[in-house]
């Protein structure tokens, strides 16, 4: 992985996090993060509340040789750098970028590499990343090893002296497996400090982990998820400390032009505001709906329950277990009954939204992933996808339960109340 070939020049330079919400006289006391995704202070001369919508391409200046601030969206925004402020406070990192999604924002990281160099990744991971690593394997001349990341030394053992990435997702899409951030990513630093070790957030938010905190390099996620919350856009973030880094990563935003546009940062803007509430909501039904199916006897994977195998582990990193599980049922045509049977839930991938969705991943958000390799990383056909929403959750275990009784795959009497 080379560092040279970046030509930054000065108005590249990054937008520092946010100030803090303001405390009263001389307190040092620290906001929680509730606090500190809704209090923001617009730059504008008019004091504006929300921030102003900056829908320009191209900024005048005020000379032929002085250069002010901006020149160019695609090179900065004034939206944009106030949504990066906001978010650099709320990730705790000194820089984050805003860019068009989230396999842009995996692209970024991506165009680190070099011929010959290694990567490590997890043998669940989300389908679009498995893609975009597949493609850099076959055309790049990258070397990608998918492991199991759950076993700390299934990720040690297969690092070398070329390997440049160690890229984890924790808890895993659709598996729901945990890895052990903090401890990967001390021993690869142990033993290969150059090594990036970068970190796909989406499933959590900055609300529940925040793994800049664990020593990692990049924190990305898909704020076409959680962020947003309205399944109205599509974004993504990347969160660094380092300086140098970050500017590489910059680089490759303007040099290929996938910064967030205007309007969406300004959507983002907002969405991020209500994050606290909506994630709340929709990681308590999820715990409701996922101790229900439990009970009615189907093997559900979340990390908010006990039988969960890194249930421990989990709670050593996170505040929260998210709003995505996922269960079998044994059998693929019934798995599609239920996911057409019911009402409430979408069929529709992603997740994150205030809406609650039910796919098949295999079918859907998995499908892009090799029948093959799907079989042999153990990627059940039949697998239920639920991302929770905000509704009540008793109505959503009364649509999922009566579909699972129409389809076949349990008798009424399982989802009684004990
Ligand atoms: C875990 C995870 N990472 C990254 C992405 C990519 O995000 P986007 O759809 O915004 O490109 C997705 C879903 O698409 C995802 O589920
Ligand atoms: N057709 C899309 C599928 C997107 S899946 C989105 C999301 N990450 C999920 O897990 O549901 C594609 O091919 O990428």
């Amino acid at each position: 992985m080379s560092s040279e070939s970046t030509n930054i020049t000065t108005e590249a330079f990054p937008p520092s996090p946010a100030p803090s919400t303001p405390r009263p006289g001389g307190s040092t006391k620290k906001y929680k993060i509730e606090t500190e995704i809704v209090y923001t202070e617009s730059p504008d001369q008019y004091r504006s509340s929300s921030v102003p919508i900056y829908q320009t391409a191209t900024f005048k200046q005020a000379s032929g040789t002085e250069m002010g601030e901006y020149d160019y969206t695609r090179s900065g925004n004034p939206t944009r750098t106030h949504l990066e402020r906001h978010l650099a406070k709320i990730m705790n990192a000194n820089r984050v970028m805003a860019v068009a999604s989230g396999m842009s924002a995996m692209d970024v990281i991506a165009r680190l590499l070099r011929p010959g160099d290694e990567v490590i990744a997890g043998d669940d991971l989300y389908g679009g990343t498995n893609r975009l690593l597949k493609y850099l394997a076959t055309n790049g001349d990258i070397v990608v090893h998918h492991v199991d990341t759950t076993v700390v030394e299934r990720v040690t053992e297969k690092l070398t002296d070329k390997t440049a990435l160690v890229l984890l997702e924790s808890p895993t899409n659709p598996l729901i497996k945990i890895c052990d951030i903090p401890t990967i990513t001390k021993l690869v630093k142990e033993k290969r400090p150059q090594t990036i070790v970068a970190v796909d957030n989406t499933m959590m938010s900055p609300l529940a982990m925040s793994p800049l905190e664990f020593g990692v390099d990049i924190v990305y996620e898909s704020a076409t998820k959680f962020l947003s919350g309205h399944h109205d856009l599509m974004a993504g973030v990347i969160a660094v400390n380092d300086e140098e880094l970050g500017n590489r990563l910059f680089f490759t935003i303007n040099a290929t032009g996938c910064g967030l546009a205007p309007f969406d940062c300004w959507l983002l803007m907002r969405g991020i505001k209500t994050l606290a509430i909506r994630f709340e909501k929709a990681q308590s039904n999820a715990q409701y709906v996922a101790e229900r199916l439990e009970a009615a006897g189907f093997k559900v994977r979340f990390p908010g329950l006990k039988s969960h195998p890194q249930y421990d582990l989990h709670w050593t990193m996170a505040t929260g277990a998210g709003a995505v599980l996922s269960f079998e049922t044994g059998d693929v045509e019934i798995s599609e009954k239920i996911v057409e049977g019911a009402r409430l839930w979408g069929i529709s991938v992603s997740f994150g939204c205030v809406n609650s969705l039910i796919s098949m991943p295999c079918k859907m958000s998995h499908a892009s992933i090799d029948p093959e390799v799907r079989k042999a990383r153990a990627l059940p056909e039949d697998l239920i996808r639920l991302c929770v929403g905000i509704e009540d959750a008793e109505d959503l275990v009364d649509d999922l339960a009566h579909a699972i009784v129409q389809a076949g795959a349990a008798k009424p009497e399982a989802f009684e109340k004990k």
